[in-house]
């Protein structure tokens, strides 16, 4: 484990009765790239505005470097933001955008100009010095942003939905740029945005945020092939989740019949849900799969087929196979034990019992 940079110890923010964070703990590791994930208003941008100071917690404790910073105001922090709209000042060139924090700090015009040049650098922009900001395009002006950030040298970066202002394949360029950069400067990203392919992508680390809760933290792939809950497993990327029953260590009953599956501690008759993400399934005859359904849609996309198939208990599963079928053919499902994931059920075991009836009166 490397070193915290920051840390966040049951942090809870309030907008007058709107709770809006719910004691939040978390630690950021020194020289990581991490983004917080969450749907529009599940608290992002509240987390970092209280990392930048421009908003206080209600209740808890902020550290950044071990130190307690709840009462140190934003500009006497060492992190910067890149905002979404870039926030860039329109009558100024790119240089005087760039070299604006480190005059205010009163950083002598000789160290300003090589600093100026070395961040713009760091960004592609070299020569760019004396163009107008209105003259520069998207993610020219992105560019600038962030050279303007990364000028004062900051330990923590943050990136409020920085790309989302930018078309579908400019914003992919910039991805591999952003990490590169990241990468090359070895100081901590904070990266916010709604998108999962860009979280999963681009991050050592993903934060979920929903509800004004961390749901899970962990690498890209822990999170996908091991999410904690039917929220993150819903959440990334697409995925079948069935309510089912435990009925030993490595046995789970799913839609009436058992099936073995790894060992994830649960106990005897607990109640489960079951994700298995449409390419672990696969498309077989009726008599050689696991399961018997009936083909509903069926997508052409290149790659493979994604198709849309209920069993014999009317369940919808979703499969993606290069086999072709027929919309109405009957096929059998496929599947390795191995990929079943079996997750913790959170809601109460009335809501449970009464999602398994409903499950089980469409036969
Ligand atoms: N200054 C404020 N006063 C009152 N409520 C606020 C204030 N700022 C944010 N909120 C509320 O806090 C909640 C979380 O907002 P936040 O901006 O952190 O969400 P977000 O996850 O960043 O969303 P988005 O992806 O849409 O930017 C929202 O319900 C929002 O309405």
């Amino acid at each position: 484990m490397g070193k915290n940079i920051l840390e966040f110890r049951h942090v809870g923010k309030k907008y007058g009765d709107n709770v809006v964070l719910k004691d939040i703990s978390f630690d950021i590791e020194a020289g990581k790239f991490y983004t917080l994930l969450g749907p529009s208003g599940s608290g992002k941008t509240t987390i970092l505005r209280i990392i930048a100071g421009f908003d206080d917690a209600t209740s808890g404790d902020v550290y950044f470097d071990g130190q307690r910073i709840n009462d140190v105001p934003a500009n006497k922090r060492q992190v910067n933001t890149v905002f979404q709209d870039y926030a860039l000042f329109p009558h100024m060139n790119v240089a005087e955008n760039v070299a604006f924090g480190l005059q205010i700090k009163g950083v002598d015009k000789k160290t300003i100009q090589e600093r100026v040049h070395q961040a713009l650098h760091m960004v592609r922009l070299d020569g760019y010095e004396e163009r107008e900001i209105t003259a520069m395009s998207g993610g020219q002006r992105q560019r600038v942003a962030i050279a303007r950030a990364i000028v004062n040298r900051p330990k923590v970066l943050l990136l409020d939905e920085a790309l989302s202002a930018l078309d579908h394949k400019l914003r992919v360029d910039m991805q591999t740029e952003l990490r590169q950069l990241q990468r090359q400067l070895g100081i901590t990203f904070i990266f916010v945005t709604h998108d999962q392919e860009e979280a999963l992508a681009m991050s050592d680390q993903i934060m979920i945020i929903n509800d004004g809760k961390i749901q899970q933290t962990g690498t890209p792939v822990d999170i996908y092939d091991e999410p904690l809950n039917h929220f993150v497993a819903d959440f990334i990327g697409e995925s079948n989740i069935v309510p089912a029953v435990m009925k030993e260590d490595y046995l789970v009953n799913i839609n009436g019949q058992d099936f073995e599956c790894v060992d994830a501690g649960m106990k005897t008759n607990e109640r489960v849900e079951v994700v298995l993400r449409p390419e672990d399934l696969d498309i077989t005859t009726p008599d050689k799969g696991k399961l018997v359904a009936t083909v509903d849609t069926q997508l052409f996309r290149g790659v493979d087929y994604q198709i849309t198939a209920h069993d014999l208990r009317n369940h919808e599963w979703k499969i993606n196979s290069i086999h072709k079928t027929t919309v109405g053919q009957q096929v059998g499902l496929t599947f390795d034990p191995e990929d079943i994931h079996v997750m913790r059920y959170n809601e109460s075991e009335a809501d449970f019992d009464a999602r398994l009836d409903s499950y089980e009166e469409e036969e």
